[in-house]
């Protein structure tokens, strides 16, 4: 299996990816995840470098949650490696669904602050100015102005989502894995915040790894995808025409992607994408 490689030469590039790519944070070498003894997937590699945008598809079940938690040290890898290349790493993780309301009722003002603080700064009872600052740019950022006030569990699915990615924004966090942020969200908001979390991953060079189910925009804007499949079962690595065209893509989503992704116009173009 080819892994991490660079887009070919003739490949369309995606939109303003970074010329240079930043400081390498994490690498998956040889890593196989799953649960005890048992992987769910083959082994496979891939380097995870400051300021790129890596998407991840696959369908229901294909193991994407299992590669996060194992990314984020909640689980073991059951074989390979998961190498952070700094000890210090700042990540921050929006799961599917957050429980966080269930522990301690919140409203979003609240919860992106909260998102800043760490180790025993959680503790102190208000935050300072300058915290409040960026958590009030970050809440305009995302979009949550309106509804900052509001018990998160009053909000509707789709304004929780952007009250999450307000927190990622206003964390500052080097790493960031979102899985599904824009599943509640209509078309335009779902375009919207794709762009936004592309635009973090260039003008704050954070690593932005995110699992959609669109594939043409998650194709749109990714510098790597990542397609997961637990029926052949395997793990393909590199650009959109890399995954689209891989048999086990085809299989599960027809040969319409790939025929797209060689023709050059990215599936879903209609959108109204363009190279501004
Ligand atoms: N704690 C666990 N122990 C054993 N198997 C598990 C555990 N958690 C999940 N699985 C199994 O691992 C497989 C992959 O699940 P995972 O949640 O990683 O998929 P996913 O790609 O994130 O799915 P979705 O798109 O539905 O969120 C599934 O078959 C699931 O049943």
């Amino acid at each position: 299996m080819k892994t991490d490689d660079p887009p070919k030469p003739g490949e369309a590039p995606p939109a303003a990816a970074p010329a240079q790519k930043g400081d390498l944070l994490i690498s998956c070498e040889d890593l196989a995840v799953g649960y005890g003894e048992t992987p769910i997937l083959p082994a496979f590699n891939l380097k995870i470098h400051k300021g790129s945008f890596i998407s991840v598809v696959g369908r229901n079940g294909s193991g994407k949650s299992t590669w996060f938690k194992t990314l984020l040290g909640m689980i073991p890898p059951v074989s390979g490696r998961v190498i952070r290349h700094r000890p210090d790493l700042k990540w921050s993780y929006v799961p599917q669904t957050i429980g966080i309301d269930a522990v301690l009722p919140m409203r979003p003002n609240e919860m992106v602050i909260w998102g800043r603080l760490r180790g025993w700064n959680f503790l102190r009872p208000f935050s300072t100015g300058e915290e409040r600052k960026i958590a009030e740019a970050a809440i305009d950022t995302a979009g949550a102005r309106s509804f900052a006030q509001r018990p998160y569990r009053e909000l509707s699915e789709g304004q929780k989502q952007r009250a999450l990615l307000a927190r990622v924004i206003a964390s500052e966090a080097e790493f960031v894995l979102l899985d599904e942020p824009t599943a509640a969200m209509d078309a335009v908001a779902e375009q919207q915040t794709m762009e936004r979390l592309v635009r973090l991953a260039r003008e704050q060079n954070m690593a932005v790894v995110v699992v959609s189910h669109d594939l043409s925009l998650a194709a749109r804007h990714a510098d790597v995808m990542v397609f997961l499949d637990r029926e052949t079962p395997s793990i393909i690595v590199g650009d959109s025409q890399t995954v689209f065209c891989s048999p086990a893509f085809r299989h599960q989503y027809g040969d319409e992607y790939c025929a797209q992704a060689k023709s050059g116009a990215p599936p879903g173009s209609h959108h109204g994408h363009s190279h501004h």
